[in-house]
């Protein structure tokens, strides 16, 4: 089953085009789709495409085979695609409970059962329950982010970033939890760290100038020259 299709779109900001006839498939079998590229690709604006948030000239984008081109950014979250954004938009004076209850407000009456995997996976949401989201750890803040996410029962997580600005072992504790939710649920994940990304990638697109410039199995990725050239080496 297809849970995201997107073809040939084309995305500006005003008279600045960002995106040029982008395609990507996310299948219900992948466990991670990752998207890589350098800064300035359009990573972030195809994600931001995918939650509603800007809205393509040209080209379609189906969820569960339903447009949503033209669809309102909560209408997208009640499809299942839920967007971890990098600046993780906590709500930083409500404390960490707060914070995941915000994340299931669709889904109040199954708030226990969710909550209780959430917590099962990140024991430190719990410790912090009461604590304000603003002054937790750049790392215990990302797993809140993740885990509020994970309280609206996504079909696919889409993570933005998530290991930026991280300690590179809290950046490993990271990829080592996508790892673990993508058992349940499909991560689209988008990465600056292009080799742990493609590692754990089934499926795996390169961004470059707004343009789809590679796709592939992560392993195909990592092996292709143009990959290891640009990204890997040095
Ligand atoms: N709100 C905006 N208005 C105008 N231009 C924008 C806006 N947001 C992003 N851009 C431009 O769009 C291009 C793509 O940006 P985007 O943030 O999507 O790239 P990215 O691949 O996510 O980069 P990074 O890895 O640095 O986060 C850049 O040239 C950026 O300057």
């Amino acid at each position: 089953m297809t849970l995201l299709e997107v073809d040939g779109i084309d995305v500006s900001y005003g008279d600045l085009q960002v995106l040029w006839d982008a395609s990507m498939a996310i299948e219900k079998s992948d466990s991670v789709v990752t998207l890589v590229g350098p800064n300035g690709a359009g990573k972030t604006t195809l994600l931001r495409t995918l939650s509603g948030l800007l809205e393509p000239s040209a080209g379609t984008i189906e969820i569960l085979g339903s447009d949503i081109s033209t669809r309102r950014a909560e209408e997208i979250v009640d499809l299942g695609f839920v967007h971890v954004p990098e600046e993780r938009n906590l709500f930083d004076e409500m404390t960490v409970a707060e914070n995941l209850r915000m994340g299931s407000y669709k889904h109040r009456d199954e708030f226990e059962e969710t909550h209780a995997e959430v917590v099962e996976m990140f024991p430190v949401l719990e410790e912090r329950r009461e604590q304000k989201a603003g002054t937790l750890s750049g790392g215990e803040q990302q797993m809140l982010a993740i885990g509020r996410g994970l309280m609206a029962q996504p079909n696919i997580l889409a993570l933005d970033e998530p290991s930026g600005a991280l300690a590179p072992q809290l950046a490993e504790r990271v990829f080592e939890k996508i790892e673990e939710i993508s058992t349940d649920v499909t991560v689209l994940l988008v990465e600056q760290h292009v080799d742990r990304a493609l590692e754990l990638a089934d499926r795996a697109y390169l961004l470059e100038n707004g343009r789809i410039a590679a796709e592939g199995t992560g392993s195909e990725l990592l092996q292709s020259d143009h990959v290891v050239e640009a990204y890997l080496r040095g």
